[in-house]
């Protein structure tokens, strides 16, 4: 599979490579090499230029537009700048998938209040983003992105703007929800996290091309591993 944006070079160049389901994944790589471009495509805001991409089992590279919003709402997606919806309040954007998935404002509540509290905010329900710090939107994000338990999780950067502490709280919770059965994709440059998750593999791009593309080769080595 390959992506170029416009007449430009291949920013991604000749991917192949599966996940696999359950799994839970770190993609790395130098700054420009198209760690986000990949993200993009798993969580189909943008299709490959050349190739398939496959996703639940469907086949989407070619799908019609109007296929993918259902595929969506299957992936929980932290974006590297937030995407929180500015008028809504912290509550309410977390809120969001599970008012998509339909249900009521009763069994909303406490799923929404644990979730406040899990990520530190519990205090912070009724701020609307713009009055939020770069890492209370992130982690209103991560909140909103892992609420409504989606199959695949896709977090791009999501620990940037937390401290330390706060970053290992918030991959406990991905990996809690990958022990339920999601997949999880998380781009980092961070070491420290990609060590603290046992049996994560890893991924990495470089110069457009996935050095290694089974994930076999993680950081840290894990003894005992088999693929
Ligand atoms: N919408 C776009 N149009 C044109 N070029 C783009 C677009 N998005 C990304 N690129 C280019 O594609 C390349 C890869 O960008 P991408 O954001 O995927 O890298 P990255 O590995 O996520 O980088 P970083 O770690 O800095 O976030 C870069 O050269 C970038 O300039």
């Amino acid at each position: 599979m390959g992506l170029r944006y416009g007449t430009e070079a291949e920013v991604l160049q000749g991917l192949d490579f599966r996940l696999e389901r359950g799994g839970f994944y770190f993609l790395t790589g130098p700054s420009g090499a198209g760690k986000t471009s990949l993200l993009k495509l798993l969580y189909l805001a943008q299709r490959p230029t050349r190739g398939r991409i496959r996703l639940f089992g469907e086949e989407l590279a070619d799908a019609p537009r109007e296929a993918l919003p259902a595929f969506r709402r299957r992936i929980g997606v932290v974006f590297q700048d937030f995407r929180l919806v500015r008028h809504l309040s912290a509550f309410d954007n977390i809120a969001l998938p599970l008012r998509l998935a339909g249900e009521d404002d009763r069994t909303i509540e406490g799923p929404v209040r644990e979730m406040l509290a899990w990520v530190g905010l519990a205090d912070r329900a009724s701020a609307r983003p713009p009055t939020l710090s770069g890492g209370e939107q992130q982690r209103v994000a991560i909140a909103r992105a892992v609420i409504a338990q989606p199959e695949l999780l896709v977090a791009d950067e999501p620990t940037g703007n937390v401290d330390a502490a706060m970053a290992n709280r918030l991959i406990s919770l991905f990996e809690a929800l990958n022990r339920l059965g999601t997949t999880v994709v998380v781009a980092t440059h961070d070491l420290s996290l990609i060590a603290s998750v046992s049996g994560a593999r890893m991924m990495r791009l470089e110069g457009g091309l996935l050095s290694d593309p089974t994930g076999e080769l993680r950081h840290p080595p894990t003894r005992g591993y088999r693929a």
